[in-house]
């Protein structure tokens, strides 16, 4: 059995997803995955491979017609020890999303109210999930919250159209962040916004992982970034992981042919000399290039 000192945040084993309507899609496909403490997994593959069901699946996120037909997903919490995930309903389910696993989205724009300050969202988590923070509490915590993601504190009694596209994705990083989660699902988080600010956004996330010490489901089409900023990084086709790779071994000798294919699919991976500096971010991946 493993145990929280193990180091293992999520284990997930025989995972089936299906989408139930007339035809039934297989989304999800006896997927086994061990996510570790404090790591990012970049999530990889092709429209449609089913990386936003697996994550969601994981989070008992998913709505009808999707089904978990099989498996179990274990959540290894660093107080209360192992929690059986897909048995959680109702009250406990609510918790265990905001204050063990948090989700950020790609736009901000849909996730945020339009009509109630920044503050008052906040707000609105600590009194569900921290029924015991008193106001001057709550207060402290969102100023530092937005201090935490470089969001100027003043900006709380805003609203989100008066923010910029990267203000508010740091925002909801905020909100994910409110009950210090052990883990923060993030699906296509910067895909919405310019490349400038997206590189901003990302160094962000990899400085807070570093700092609050919270393992990272990252999803993306963005397969060069995905090697930059990952730990591991799960090659999925089809509902399936096909490959479980650090990104030095998925770019310098990735296992099966899909994923040199994907690899191959883009030209800054596979370009001449310096194609894997993008927009003056740091290079990509973060590892040795060949000398070849
Ligand atoms: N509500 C739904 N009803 C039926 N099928 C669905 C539904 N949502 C997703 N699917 C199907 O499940 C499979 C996996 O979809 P999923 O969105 O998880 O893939 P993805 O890799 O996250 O794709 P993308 O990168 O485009 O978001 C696809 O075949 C998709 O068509």
């Amino acid at each position: 059995m493993t145990t929280a000192s193990d180091g293992v945040l999520l284990e997930v084993k025989g995972l089936v997803v299906d989408y139930e309507g007339r035809e039934v899609v297989h989304a999800v496909k006896e997927v086994d995955l061990e996510l570790r403490r404090g790591e990012i997994l970049g999530l990889a593959g092709e429209s449609g491979c089913g990386k936003s069901t697996l994550a969601y699946g994981v989070t008992q996120l998913l709505r009808p017609p999707a089904v978990i037909t099989a498996g179990s997903v274990v959540f290894h919490d660093e107080v209360e020890g192992p929690i059986d995930v897909l048995s959680l309903a109702g009250k406990p389910l609510r918790s265990f999303r905001w204050s063990k696993v948090a989700m950020v989205f790609q736009g901000a724009m849909n996730s945020l109210n339009p009509v109630i300050s920044i503050r008052a969202q906040l707000d609105d988590v600590f009194t569900t999930h921290r029924p015991g923070l008193n106001k001057q509490g709550r207060r402290a915590r969102a100023t530092e919250l937005l201090r935490l993601v470089g969001v100027p504190a003043d900006r709380l009694d805003g609203y989100a159209h008066e923010l910029s596209g990267g203000m508010r994705q740091r925002v909801m990083i905020a909100m994910a962040l409110a009950l210090d989660p052990q883990l923060v699902i993030m699906d296509e988080p910067t895909t919405a916004l310019d490349v400038v600010v997206q590189r901003e956004i990302i160094a962000e996330i990899t400085r807070l992982r570093e700092e609050l010490g919270f393992a990272v489901v990252f999803i993306t089409h963005d397969l060069p970034l995905l090697l930059e900023i990952s730990d591991r990084i799960a090659v999925m086709r089809a509902g399936e992981i096909l490959e479980l790779a650090t990104p030095e071994e998925l770019y310098f000798a990735a296992r099966h042919p899909y994923s040199r294919q994907l690899l191959a699919s883009f030209p800054s991976l596979t370009g001449g000399a310096g194609s894997l500096d993008r927009s003056g971010g740091p290079a990509a991946p973060a590892v040795e290039r060949s000398p070849s």
